[in-house]
């Protein structure tokens, strides 16, 4: 049985508490003073060394006595009765002060036992215990402060009082707390009188400190605990009573009266001046060596007072637009040792609230939320807010969001789309915490993307050197990110957005990672099917930026030919169609292959050739097929990288200045999620709507002119579903887009509640991104 618990928590065994919990139960009640108690503890005291020396019957006999109810002090008081005699001392000193020790508790007082060699014993004890408690007195702090050799000293009366002051201070504390400060000042000031008065040791002096210290609306107020009665500071003499002031002396006595006036009294002198506290020393009742230390640390520089733009919801920003607390994070350190500067737009980073922001219309739907074309109230410049749903408040912010928000952070490419804030719901703090709150990653606005663009085949046409131009941005913004040691791992159409300066942005890094050579295992269920290469779908784990070079290829192929090179509906339907114009993978060309986990069960029955040259020569400039040959080799290790592709010829020579600008709608803006509505429509023989975005909301509207809305677009062909993307029947399936009102004057700023029934967590189909490595 463990005696020397700092909580008590093993002190006694159950059955023992068990019993004396509920004894003490009826002992004290909660209105009794502790002046009360201290009576209870003597009758225990006495009640025990009977029981100790053999009539254990009388030891429950004052019940009736005691009060009904009692905390946990009592119980651990009770608790330890069924503790054994050295440990039951040690318990009854640091209940009792050494006054009320002497009084009631060394047993002398058992008038019960007349003979001689029990109160030979007790005597016996009392001295032993009187030495003791001397010896405690005068023992260093870190002696009595050490919990290892405390726990040795089983039978040290200090230790285990040291422990139980603790407990009692912070019970006290507690009882104050529930009862009022009244209950315990009083009865222990009257029960530390004497014992203080005596030893003024710090127990003793600050049994009435302590009492002072703990505000009874937080007993267990850790400053507040005195130290323990063994403790003796380091500075002892400074805590040491200041000299009382001479006393006053009167008037010289009338002469011949010397015997009738008392001699003067001599001021009180002292062997040991008190020395002055030390410089910058503040002394308190419960000071010790932590608090010599941590006076000894400078205090902290007041904090500073930023203005907000909108000062009564600044509480809800996620951190505060500190200057200094933005410059102090001037420099981002990857796990690669790449260093980044953190961008000077970051500065306005958190400055922004909701109200800031003019919802205009529904974008975009993504995998954690929607994308809202918004205005900024305050510069009149577009964004995109990407709205991250805080669903599932057991999962919290989104893996996925956290990683786009740190990567695109570390990123800055005129080719890669700029996160510029962050903004949450305009809610206070209070309702934050009752409520989930929606969190907003706030981007540059970027007109289309590039699947709205190539199915709105009526709107917009590509030229050779246009293609050209984009993508050699996309590949300047890959190598980019390449080189910065991050995979994309989500290259696709609908991720690519271009604006109506002809700029191509990569966006939507949600399940972009760094990415280290060689160094572990990353999830292979990444990159929506069409564009996945086929190493991912042979199960590699180990892959690198090869990855994403496939996916630009398929991309290549896609802006010439406006539909999706390879679009399987599950993994190895995708690998067959891949095999089909890429030639079958082999061990031959392809030596790790075996190694990969779904060789052996993709055991194709026919051996394809590779025929990519013959597929698309007449679609394609020569160059261009021989750069998609390159990006769309089967093994990735012998895959053009990104870096090499821009020193391709068929990029490398061209100017983008050169280039004719792109001819892209101005009254609409080409997104997926618009792009599909239109083809809903014309699926159900209705007239297409102009999407409110395209017109820039009432806010730009007048600034356009309305031209007619364009045709619909032809149905998809049905029968053959390679002929053409807009099958739908795989591809993006997830993006439904919400049946949003036609724009007309401002929008309200909340935006719509998502609609019933629909997936909040919209995936690439047929794969679901949901494990990371
Ligand atoms: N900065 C932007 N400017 C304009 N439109 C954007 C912007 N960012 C995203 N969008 C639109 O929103 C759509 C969805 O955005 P995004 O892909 O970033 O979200 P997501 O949740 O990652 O979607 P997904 O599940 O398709 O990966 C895009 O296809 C695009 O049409």
């Amino acid at each position: 049985m463990s005696s020397d618990s700092p909580d008590g928590s093993n002190l006694p065994n159950s059955d023992h508490s068990n019993g004396s919990s509920k004894r003490d139960a009826m002992e004290i009640s909660p209105g009794s003073s502790s002046h009360e108690r201290d009576r209870k503890g003597h009758r225990d005291h006495r009640e025990r060394t009977r029981s100790h020396s053999g009539s254990p019957s009388r030891s429950y006999g004052n019940q009736k006595r005691g009060g009904s109810r009692q905390g946990n002090r009592g119980r651990d008081r009770e608790s330890r009765d069924s503790l054994t005699p050295p440990y039951k001392t040690q318990r009854f000193r640091a209940y009792s002060s050494p006054n009320n020790y002497r009084k009631g508790g060394g047993g002398g007082r058992d008038r019960g036992r007349n003979d001689s060699s029990h109160r030979k014993k007790s005597k016996e004890r009392k001295r032993r215990d009187k030495r003791s408690r001397s010896r405690s007195r005068h023992r260093s702090p870190r002696r009595g402060g050490s919990s290892k050799k405390r726990s040795k000293r089983n039978s040290s009366g200090s230790s285990s009082s040291d422990l139980s002051y603790r407990m009692d201070t912070s019970l006290i504390g507690e009882i104050k707390k529930k009862h009022g400060s009244n209950i315990t000042s009083s009865g222990r000031k009257k029960k530390s009188g004497r014992s203080s008065r005596k030893h003024r040791s710090p127990s003793s002096s600050s049994s009435s400190s302590g009492d002072m210290a703990i505000p009874a609306s937080n007993g267990m107020n850790v400053t507040a605990m005195p130290p323990p009665p063994t403790f003796q500071p380091p500075f002892q003499n400074m805590f040491a009573q200041p000299p009382p002031p001479p006393l006053p002396r009167g008037p010289p006595p009338p002469p011949g009266n010397h015997f009738m006036t008392p001699p003067p009294m001599p001021p009180p002198t002292f062997t040991m001046p008190p020395p002055p506290p030390p410089k910058d020393f503040h002394f308190s009742a419960t000071t010790s060596v932590t608090h010599v230390a941590l006076s000894s640390i400078p205090p902290p520089p007041p904090p500073q007072m930023v203005e907000f733009p909108s000062s009564s919801r600044k509480d809800h920003l996620p951190m505060p637009p500190d200057s200094k607390r933005i410059t102090s994070r001037p420099v981002i350190i990857t796990k690669r040792g790449v260093v980044f500067k953190t961008p000077s737009d970051s500065d306005s980073w958190y400055k922004t609230n909701l109200t800031h922001y003019e919802m205009l219309d529904q974008i975009g739907e993504g995998t954690y939320g929607q994308v809202y074309k918004a205005i900024n109230r305050l510069t009149g410049e577009q964004v995109a807010m990407k709205r991250v749903r805080l669903e599932n408040e057991k999962e919290g912010f989104p893996i996925t969001a956290i990683r786009e928000i740190k990567i695109l952070r570390q990123l800055h490419h005129k080719n890669i789309v700029r996160l510029m804030d962050i903004v949450i719901d305009d809610i206070t703090l209070n309702e934050l915490k009752q409520t989930r709150a929606n969190f907003y990653l706030v981007f540059e606005y970027v007109d289309h993307d590039l699947i709205g663009l190539l199915e709105s085949k009526e709107l917009v046409d590509f030229s050779k050197e246009q293609i050209c131009s984009l993508f050699k941005q996309l590949l300047e913004g890959l190598a980019y990110i390449h080189a910065t040691g991050f995979l994309h791992r989500d290259i696709k159409c609908s991720n690519i957005l271009v604006n109506n300066k002809g700029e191509l942005k990569i966006a939507d890094l949600g399940l972009a990672r760094l990415w280290q050579k060689e160094s572990r295992l990353y999830t292979n269920n990444v990159i929506t099917l069409w564009y996945r290469p086929p190493e991912l779908l042979l199960g590699d784990e180990r892959y690198g930026t090869a990855v994403d070079v496939w996916s630009a290829g398929c991309m290549l192929g896609e802006l010439f030919t406006r539909k999706p090179l390879f679009n399987g509906s599950d993994p190895f339907g995708q690998l067959d169609l891949i095999s089909k114009v890429c030639g079958s993978p082999s061990p031959e060309s392809w030596p790790e292959l075996t190694e990969l986990t779904f060789w052996n069960t993709f055991k194709q029955r026919r051996s394809y050739p590779r025929k990519i040259r013959e597929e698309y020569e007449h679609l394609m400039p020569r160059d261009a097929v021989d750069l998609l040959d390159k990006m769309l080799t089967l093994n990735p290790e012998r895959r053009i990288s990104a870096k090499d592709a821009l020193l391709h010829p068929w990029i490398r020579n061209l100017e983008h200045a050169c280039v004719q600008p792109l001819k892209l709608p101005q009254h609409q803006d080409c997104h997926e999620m618009w792009s599909k509505k239109q083809k809903r429509l014309a699926r159900l023989g209705k007239q297409p709507e102009r999407s409110s975005s395209g017109s820039h909301g009432s806010v730009r509207a007048s600034s356009h002119p309305r031209v007619p809305p364009p045709p619909p677009p032809a149905p998809p062909a049905a029968s053959n579903p390679t002929s053409s993307r807009s099958n739908g029947a795989v591809h993006h399936q997830q993006h439904h887009a919400t049946s949003m009102p036609p724009v007309s004057g401002i929008r309200p700023l909340i935006p719509p509640a998502p609609p019933t029934g629909h997936n909040h967590h919209p995936v690439h189909q047929p794969f679901q991104p949901v494990f990371f490595k």
